[in-house]
């Protein structure tokens, strides 16, 4: 069967993408993962379609690993599916469309002179991204001069330094950029992280404040479930159904929320409510983000390892498990709600909201997928409901214990060629996937721990100290180390349940 290319597309539509691979570059887009694609891309083809977005997309990866997936996009010219598909007040939905949003797609890393090139254009506007709370980092990195730089925010440093030596600190020549990485302040910590970079580098005091100036880091907050490529079988349904095939094929939820703190002219310049797109312009992000990130996000986030030990594949299908969603639900209601300050009665509608997001029929959304760079999303969406016990002097409540517990369990690793890997309470293995760094303290620490029969409760100790995972010290909290111990050593006797 073929491979998607512009030949899939209706005569209507190849006039489009003609038209979109004429249009100048307002946006350049660093991340070709899942998530932009079935959410900013998807809310630009929308907007295009509705004729109020007239410029177009350039796609990079941000690591030199997501390569394939900018090729595949490229080899399809820059097209790929998006299907919607869930319930729509109480109707069940399904849409498919083809997104023609890139007119290029490239690799910044074998072809850095096409980034500067890009970065320094007069009709770059935007700079959107997804790299994930690992991606979105200050990590200190030696400049060397011609070569391209591995961080995100070291590359936006850079690439704003070009542009501001071209035009000479002009302040109609800044950018706005749209971090879409689920940490709170997503933009002001783009902003900061860049500002390091500036620092680091020598750059001069008027490019920083030009940066500060002429520059918007917009802080905004993200929500659609996209579920990425689906299983094979559902796949072959479409392909031999549409007669093409489609690598970058994705799949997500129809419910949709942008929420950016921002005044609502720039509504002229991104049009996606007048295209009808829920995309709210707020004054005071906070709510929006901390309900999602601590009820939403922390949930995936709790359940992931557990679910995975326990040999559960799929969001849905842990929440039909007896103990496992009975666990998830009380531990959000009773000991995550609690610690949020807004009106109980509105978390626990917005929780049971998420709950029935989370029971789609239509999309499986899989612990896999959530799992990778576990340690940092627990860092953003757990640490702070599990630090509100803290706080207060009281122990931090059982099922967030046993979230934290499930973590360490989960990341309980070793090293296997390239790759780290644990396995399953019934002795399955599976890789896990997150920052290198990160992999490398935990494995070594377990390592050590087996190597010298060490105590169960001394490695804990240790895990938990570590500030580099965590960004405190866990370990002087009263009783949690002991806590996560008890739990890891019913575990370690074969007691799962
Ligand atoms: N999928 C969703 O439902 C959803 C919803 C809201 C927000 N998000 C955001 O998307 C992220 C996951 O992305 P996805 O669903 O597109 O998954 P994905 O695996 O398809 O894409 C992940 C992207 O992040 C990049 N990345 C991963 N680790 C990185 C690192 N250490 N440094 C730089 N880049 C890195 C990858 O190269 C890739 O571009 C989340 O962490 C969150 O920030 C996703
Ligand atoms: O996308 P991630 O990998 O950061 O996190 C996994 C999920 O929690 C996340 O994708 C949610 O589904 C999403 O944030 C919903 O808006």
């Amino acid at each position: 069967m073929r491979a998607l290319d512009q030949s899939a597309l209706s005569e209507a539509d190849q006039g489009r993408l003609a038209e979109l691979n004429v249009s100048p570059v307002t946006v350049l887009q660093i991340g070709e993962g899942n998530f932009l694609r079935g959410f900013f891309d998807w809310m630009v083809h929308e907007s295009r379609e509705r004729g109020f977005f007239k410029g177009s997309v350039a796609v990079t990866q941000p690591r030199p690993t997501g390569k394939p997936k900018i090729e595949a996009l490229a080899g399809q010219d820059g097209l790929y599916t998006l299907v919607l598909r869930g319930l729509e007040d109480g109707e069940s939905v399904e849409r498919k469309e083809i997104v023609s949003v890139f007119s290029e797609a490239f690799d910044p890393y074998s072809d850095w002179t096409r980034m500067i090139k890009l970065a320094v254009s007069p009709d770059l506007r935007f700079v959107v991204s997804n790299t994930t709370e690992a991606g979105l980092t200050y990590r200190p990195e030696a400049f060397t001069e011609g070569a391209p730089i591995l961080s995100f925010p070291g590359k936006v440093a850079y690439l704003l330094y070009l542009r501001y030596l071209k035009y000479e600190g002009a302040a109609q020549r800044g950018l706005i950029f749209l971090p879409c990485e689920l940490l709170e302040r997503n933009g002001d910590s783009l902003r900061d992280a860049v500002l390091r970079y500036a620092n680091d580098w020598n750059y001069p005091h008027s490019f920083r404040t030009w940066v500060k100036k002429h520059n918007r880091f917009l802080n905004s907050l993200v929500d659609r479930i996209v579920t990425g490529y689906p299983d094979a079988e559902q796949a072959e349904t479409w392909f031999s159904e549409w007669g093409y095939r489609d690598d970058m094929l994705c799949t997500a939820e129809p419910y949709h929320l942008w929420a950016i703190e921002a005044e609502q002219e720039l509504d002229e310049e991104l049009p996606f409510r007048k295209a009808g797109l829920n995309v709210l312009w707020v004054e005071d992000l906070r709510p929006y983000q901390q309900r999602k990130v601590r009820i939403l996000n922390g949930a995936h986030t709790l359940m992931t390892p557990l679910g995975i030990l326990h040999g559960v594949d799929h969001v849905r299908e842990l929440m039909e498990h007896e103990k496992l969603g009975a666990f998830v639900r009380a531990t959000v209601s009773d000991e995550i709600i609690p610690t949020l300050p807004y009106p109980e009665n509105e978390m626990r509608a917005y929780a049971d909201t998420v709950f029935e997001r989370y029971l789609n029929p239509y999309i499986r959304h899989r612990l896999a997928d959530i799992a990778m760079n576990s340690i940092s999303k627990f860092k953003v969406r757990l640490i702070p409901s599990l630090a509100y016990y803290e706080e207060r002097g009281e122990p931090v409540p059982a099922g967030l214990v046993q979230g934290l517990a499930g973590l360490l369990r989960y990341y309980r690793v070793r090293r296997s060629g390239e790759h780290y890997e644990g396995t399953t309470f019934e002795g399955q293995r599976y890789s896990v996937r997150d920052d290198a760094r990160a992999l490398e303290t935990i494995s070594s620490i377990w390592d050590k721990a087996d190597r010298l029969s060490e105590p169960l409760s001394d490695t804990i100790a240790r895990l938990l100290a570590e500030q580099s995972l965590w960004g405190r010290d866990l370990s002087s909290w009263p009783s949690l180390t002991d806590s996560v111990t008890a739990i890891m050593a019913r575990w370690a006797e074969g007691e799962i349940q």
